[in-house]
């Protein structure tokens, strides 16, 4: 389920990108950054960039994930930062993937899923990453009781 979280949240990170006020002129390599100018760190950059993930990069592929971020990101662990990365990095990151699995675990011990023939792929940016049409799915009791 780790692997499917990951995935998901490489492909569709709900907090796509990152608002930085550069403090004081910074030189990194070629670039200069002036003072009081506000940056974006777009991690959907990082997570679509097929040199780190490999050709296949816009497939949904959870496997990719099945040794770890370090060897899915070729060994640039910092490449994926859904959850933001440094002193800043998200206090509900944990609560959030747990949350996650619990919800997950208790919807797919009573359902199988499937996509709705009604739905329509088109993640959109408004404040964060969403679905423009919701996610409609078809929900199958397992058991014959419910
Ligand atoms: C999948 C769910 C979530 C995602 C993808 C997410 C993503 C992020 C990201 C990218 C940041 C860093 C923002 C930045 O650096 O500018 C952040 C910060 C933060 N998140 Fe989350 N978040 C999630 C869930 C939660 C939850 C459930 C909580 C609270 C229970 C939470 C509380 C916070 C707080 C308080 C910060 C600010 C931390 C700081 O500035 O020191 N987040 N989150």
């Amino acid at each position: 389920m780790t692997m499917i979280i990951n995935e998901t949240l490489r492909l569709y990170a709900p907090s796509h990108g990152m608002l930085r006020r550069v403090g004081r002129e910074v030189q990194m390599e070629k670039v200069v950054l002036p003072a009081n100018i506000d940056i974006l760190i777009a991690n959907v950059a990082f997570h679509h960039d097929p040199q780190l993930w490999g050709e296949d990069v816009h497939l949904f592929k959870p496997d990719r994930f099945a040794e770890g971020i370090a060897k899915a990101t070729n060994y640039n662990t910092a490449a994926f930062f859904p959850f933001g990365l440094g002193p800043r990095t998200c206090v509900g990151m944990t609560f959030a993937t747990t949350e996650t699995k619990i919800v997950l675990s208790m919807i797919l011990q009573r359902y199988a899923i499937t996509l709705s023939p009604a739905y329509v792929h088109s993640p959109i940016p408004i404040i964060n990453l969403k679905p423009q049409h919701g996610i409609q799915v078809i929900l199958k009791s397992l058991h014959s009781d419910a």
